[in-house]
C-alpha cells in the first residue's frame, strides 16, 4: 500500500524507511533505522528526484504510481549514484521506457559500472548550471563533487526554491511519519545521528562541502531535501551552520572526550583518575568511551564535537591495541583536524603505545599534542598522581 506525503502543492515525498537494516553500508550501526527520500514533481512534465534502496523497492513503486495518478514519468534525476539511492533505476526505465535519465557525465559512467541494462536512449546529460524546465518548475543543477562521491550533484528547484541536496544535510534515523525537521524534536531525535552521519560519511570532504556551500550562497533556499533524514523548511540556518562548522573541522563543545583501550582495567583506571581530576577543576560535560565497547562511528562523531581528546592505550604486540589503532587511523583518514589531544600509554615490558599514538596523531592536520604522554608501567602507582596533576593542569591551560 502506498505511503506518500506532499511537501508542497505539487511535490510529493515517495520515499520510505528501513528499520530492519543492522548496519548502514554494512558498517555503521543504525539502531533507529534509516530513511531513503525521493520526490515526484507534478507539472506539465513529471520528474522523479532520485530513487531508493532495494530493501524498500516495492513500497517505492507503489508510491510513485500513486503520486503520478495515471501520468507518465518523464524525467528521473540522479543526484547521487550510491546504490542505496539507485537500486530502482532499471525498474523505473522498464516501467517508463521513454523516461529521460538526468545526470552528468560521471553519473552515466557509474550507471554502466553498477548495472547491466541499456540506458543510452534514455540519457539526458547536464552540465554545471544547466536548467531543465518542466512547466512551472525549473531544475538547476549544481555539481558537488566528493560530497560524497565524484558524480554528486544538487538539484535546485527555482520556483519553490527547494534544494535536493543528495547526501548532504542528511541523518541516520527512520522517519516516524513527521517528514519535516520542525515537526520533530530534532535536537533529541536526530541531532546526534546527523553529526554521526556527517562525520563518518561526509567528514573527509570538508573542503568540498565548503566549496558547494559557497556555490549555493547566492541562491535563496526555502527548503532542503536530503536523501536521508528529515526535510528542512524552517530554521534552515541550524543545519547550514552545523555543516559550516563541521566542514571547517571546528569543535562544537569546549570540553574533553576521553577514549581508552584496556584489557585488564589499568589503563581504564588511569582515565578515570584523569577525568576525576578534570571534573574537580571545573571541566563539564566530558564523555568517556571504551573502544572495545562502542562502535567507532559514535566516537568519531563525538571527536567532531569535542575540542580536546585524550587517547589512552596499552601496548599490544609492540604496537597499539588494535581497537585504538583502528579508531585513530580512521580519524586520520577522515582528515580529522584542528584539535588538542593528550596521550596515555601503558606497557609491561616494551612500551610502545604512546609513541605509536603520537605518530598517528602527527599525521592529522593542525592537531596539537598537549605536554608529554603519561607513561604507565602495567598499573598506575600512587607517586604518579603528581605527574597526572600536571598533565591535567596543562589540558586545563590549553582550554583557555
Ligand atoms: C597479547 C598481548 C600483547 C602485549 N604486547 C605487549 C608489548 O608488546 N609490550 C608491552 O610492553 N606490553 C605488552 N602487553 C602488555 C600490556 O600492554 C600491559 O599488560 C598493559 O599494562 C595492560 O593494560 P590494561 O590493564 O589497561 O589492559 C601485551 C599484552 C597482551 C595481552
Amino acid at each position: 500500500m502506498h505511503c506518500i506525503q506532499n511537501i508542497s502543492k505539487n511535490i510529493i515525498w515517495v520515499g520510505g524507511n528501513d528499520r530492519r537494516l543492522e548496519r548502514f553500508e554494512n558498517m555503521f550501526p543504525i539502531p533507529s533505522g534509516v530513511c531513503y527520500n525521493s520526490f515526484v514533481i507534478i507539472d506539465s512534465e513529471t520528474a522523479l528526484i532520485d530513487t531508493v534502496d532495494q530493501s524498500i523497492s516495492r513500497q517505492f513503486i507503489e508510491n510513485i504510481i500513486e503520486a503520478l495518478d495515471g501520468r507518465n514519468l518523464d524525467y528521473l534525476v540522479l543526484n547521487h549514484m550510491e546504490p542505496d539511492h539507485c537500486a530502482n533505476i532499471e525498474e523505473i526505465v522498464r516501467r517508463y521506457p521513454n523516461i529521460k535519465i538526468v545526470g552528468n557525465k560521471k553519473t552515466f559512467q557509474m550507471i554502466s559500472q553498477f548495472y547491466n541494462f541499456d540506458f543510452h536512449m534514455n540519457m539526458h546529460e547536464v552540465k554545471e548550471g544547466d536548467v531543465l524546465c518542466i512547466g512551472e518548475h525549473s531544475l538547476k543543477f549544481f555539481f558537488a563533487p566528493m560530497v560524497h562521491w565524484p558524480e554528486v550533484m544538487f538539484t535546485y528547484e527555482m520556483t519553490e526554491k527547494i534544494l535536493f541536496s543528495a547526501d548532504a544535510f542528511g541523518s541516520f534515523g527512520a522517519l516516524s511519519g513527521n517528514l519535516f525537521s520542525d515537526d520533530t524534536d530534532f535536537e533529541c531525535t536526530y541531532a546526534e545521528e546527523a553529526r554521526r552521519y556527517y562525520a563518518n560519511i561526509v567528514g573527509k570532504y570538508g573542503q568540498q562541502v565548503q566549496a558547494v556551500m559557497k556555490k549555493l550562497s547566492s541562491c535563496e533556499i526555502k527548503m532542503i531535501c536530503p536523501l536521508h533524514g528529515p526535510v528542512w523548511r524552517n530554521n534552515l540556518s541550524y543545519i547550514l551552520n552545523k555543516y559550516d562548522l563541521w566542514s571547517r573541522y571546528e569543535p562544537e563543545k569546549k570540553s574533553v572526550m576521553l577514549v581508552y583501550a584496556s584489557m585488564y582495567g589499568n589503563t581504564e583506571n588511569v582515565m578515570n583518575v584523569i577525568a576525576n581530576k578534570l571534573a574537580v577543576k571545573g571541566v563539564k560535560d566530558m564523555h568517556m568511551y571504551d573502544v572495545s565497547k562502542t562502535h567507532p562511528s559514535y566516537i568519531i562523531s563525538d571527536a567532531w564535537k569535542y575540542s580536546h581528546i585524550i587517547f589512552a592505550s596499552p601496548t599490544y604486540n609492540l604496537g597499539l591495541y588494535y581497537g585504538m589503532e583502528n579508531l585513530m587511523k580512521e580519524l586520520a583518514a577522515l582528515q580529522f583536524q584542528n584539535r588538542k589531544v593528550a596521550l596515555v600509554g601503558n606497557g609491561s615490558w616494551a612500551p610502545r603505545a604512546s609513541k605509536v599514538m603520537e605518530e598517528i596523531a602527527c599525521t592529522m592536520k593542525n592537531v596539537e599534542i598537549i605536554g608529554n604522554p603519561i607513561e604507565i608501567t602495567s598499573s598506575m602507582k600512587e607517586e604518579q598522581h603528581k605527574a597526572i596533576d600536571e598533565f591535567v593542569d596543562k589540558i586545563i591551560e590549553s582550554m583557555k
